[in-house]
């Protein structure tokens, strides 16, 4: 089997919930719950299997959509149960319309879930955007037979606009959750469905837009991470180049024990094409050179700042030895676009004194830290930065006047100026050591050969996860993925986005 070289996708709009109500309130009186039911109807009829269609409707407007989805399985002849624990008094007026049409329309609605040997498909209409709080009693007993019976049944789980028990803004199960195998969103994809635990709960993602073009009526929240963030810098190689074309790339880390890590990012930073790699060891008894990769130049730690570089990657296995911190204090003070990972993070969360230098230096800086790593630069715990990745990695940006790719599932990238990007590449396989240290490599490869600091961080974050998506396919990873592969993956890609400059 071969590995597919696809592009780049275009980038995607955000909004968070609030940002939804805008657009809500911007459609006017269009039927929106209309459209959305409708589209649910047509995505249910498609994914059915044989048996009966279990729809479970809430108590708000993501009821409202199922009960017009109903409404319209219905007279396709689908056999439909409608479960709801709600009497819908209280509900809001389109949904209260949408039950009426449905019962109107000779609908039944259960209050509990019948008995039923064989599933076609279950239909999540309990919460969307308004979740307020975990669910409990019988909604979260709703939830996990929704999940039970999906599995027993093998059949579809089809959530309308997200996962209920998921919340859309953070990406966080505030408890029980559906784990969906489909989610068909509204209007326009919400970051929670794209981070943190929304992955896992959403299965495939489609949208349907309701007929708005979301970004022409309110500003996105933010992006996801698409080729038009990195595009132009996507180019074929000149016949009349040279290695001094293509930048020095220097590594910064490698204490005793830990040599491995900077010669992963070394590694790593010479297959995205960077014309020289310099690796300065920590370890005083480190190797001369890279057994495997002789073309990249080992030398002590303190040599390094001799080496002509165009950019410079401190952490990957750096320690925390005192005479490290000098390093990472001439670098900071240095004039050379930073990229600081792992060790070098950990030293500046303790040490307000480099965390002041780093803010208040003139040229770029990317953090790559991963959640524990954001927590102690930001004095917190990592629950709190995971329950807002968001917030966290925008914070962390402004606060460092940094780019910031707070890694993890859905990797949150935030510039200094407040605006922020979800990554959707990338699989559990990159769960592995090495693999922050191929991000850190790839990322200073790109910076030293002349991208813009966002490019930079945008095109390596997406560009890692693309590349190991390549992989499980032919047999290499999830499960044992390693970060050497990720890194030999991410040139043929790379190769190949360049060749026809996407
Ligand atoms: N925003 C829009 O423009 C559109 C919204 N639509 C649908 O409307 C949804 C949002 O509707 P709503 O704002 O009514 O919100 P939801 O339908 O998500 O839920 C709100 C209701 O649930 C209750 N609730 C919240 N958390 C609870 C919990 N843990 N346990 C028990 N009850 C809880 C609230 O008190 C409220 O009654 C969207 O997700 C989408 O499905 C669609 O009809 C299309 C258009
Ligand atoms: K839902």
């Amino acid at each position: 089997m071969t590995a597919t070289l696809t592009p780049p996708p275009p980038a995607l709009p955000l909004y968070r919930s609030q940002g939804l109500r805008a657009l809500e309130a911007a459609a006017g009186k269009q039927p929106l719950m209309e459209r959305a039911g409708l589209a649910a109807a047509d995505l249910a009829a498609s994914l059915c299997r044989p048996g009966p269609l279990l729809v479970l409707a809430g108590p708000g407007n993501n009821g409202g959509d199922a009960y017009v989805a109903a409404r319209h399985l219905q007279a396709r002849f689908f056999a439909v149960q409608v479960v709801a624990w709600d009497d819908g008094q209280r509900a809001p007026a389109d949904a209260r319309a949408a039950r009426q049409a449905f019962l109107e329309a000779g609908g039944a609605i259960l209050d509990a879930i019948p008995p039923c040997p064989r599933w076609g498909l279950v239909l999540d209409g309990l919460f969307g955007i308004g979740l307020q709080r975990p669910l409990s009693g019988a909604y979260a007993d709703a939830v996990a037979a929704a999940n039970h019976l999906a599995e027993r049944d093998h059949c579809p789980l089809l959530a309308l606009d997200c996962p209920s028990g998921l919340d859309a803004d953070s990406g966080r199960a505030l408890g029980p959750a559906i784990r969906a195998s489909h989610t068909l969103t509204f209007i326009a994809h919400k970051p929670g469905l794209l981070t943190l635990d929304g992955p896992d709960h959403c299965g495939a993602l489609h949208l349907a837009a309701l007929e708005l073009d979301a970004p022409a009526l309110v500003p996105a929240d933010g992006w996801s991470i698409g080729r038009e963030h990195f595009a132009a810098h996507l180019q074929p190689r000149r016949r009349n180049s040279h290695k001094g074309s293509y930048g020095s790339a220097g590594i910064l880390g490698g204490a005793a024990g830990m040599v491995g890590a900077a010669l992963l990012a070394g590694r790593a930073a010479l297959l995205l094409g960077c014309g020289r790699v310099f690796v300065g060891l920590a370890d005083r008894h480190g190797p001369a050179f890279d057994l495997q990769q002789a073309e990249l130049m080992l030398r002590p730690a303190a040599a390094l700042e001799a080496a002509p570089l165009t950019a410079l990657a401190v952490g990957p296995g750096l320690g925390q030895a005192p005479e490290v911190r000098e390093f990472l204090s001439r670098a900071i003070t240095g004039p050379l676009p930073l990229v600081l990972d792992a060790d070098a993070l950990n030293l500046l969360a303790a040490d307000p004194t480099l965390a002041q230098a780093l803010a208040t230096r003139q040229a770029p800086r990317l953090l790559t830290p991963h959640p524990a790593e954001a927590a102690r630069l930001l004095g917190t715990e990592v629950a709190p930065v995971q329950a807002d990745r968001i917030g966290a990695a925008t914070q962390l940006a402004e606060q460092f006047g940094a780019w910031v790719a707070l890694k993890g599932a859905g990797t949150v990238v935030a510039a200094p100026d407040g605006r922020w990007w979800i990554n959707t590449s990338g699989n559990p396989g990159q769960a592995a050591a090495g693999q922050g240290d191929v991000l850190t490599g790839m990322t200073v490869a790109l910076l030293a050969q002349g991208w813009e600091p966002g490019a930079a961080l945008l095109g390596a974050v997406h560009l890692h996860g693309a590349a190991a998506d390549t992989l499980p396919g032919t047999g290499v990873g999830p499960i044992g993925l390693t970060a050497s592969e990720t890194a030999v993956a991410a040139r043929a890609l790379f190769n190949a986005w360049c060749r026809t400059a996407v």
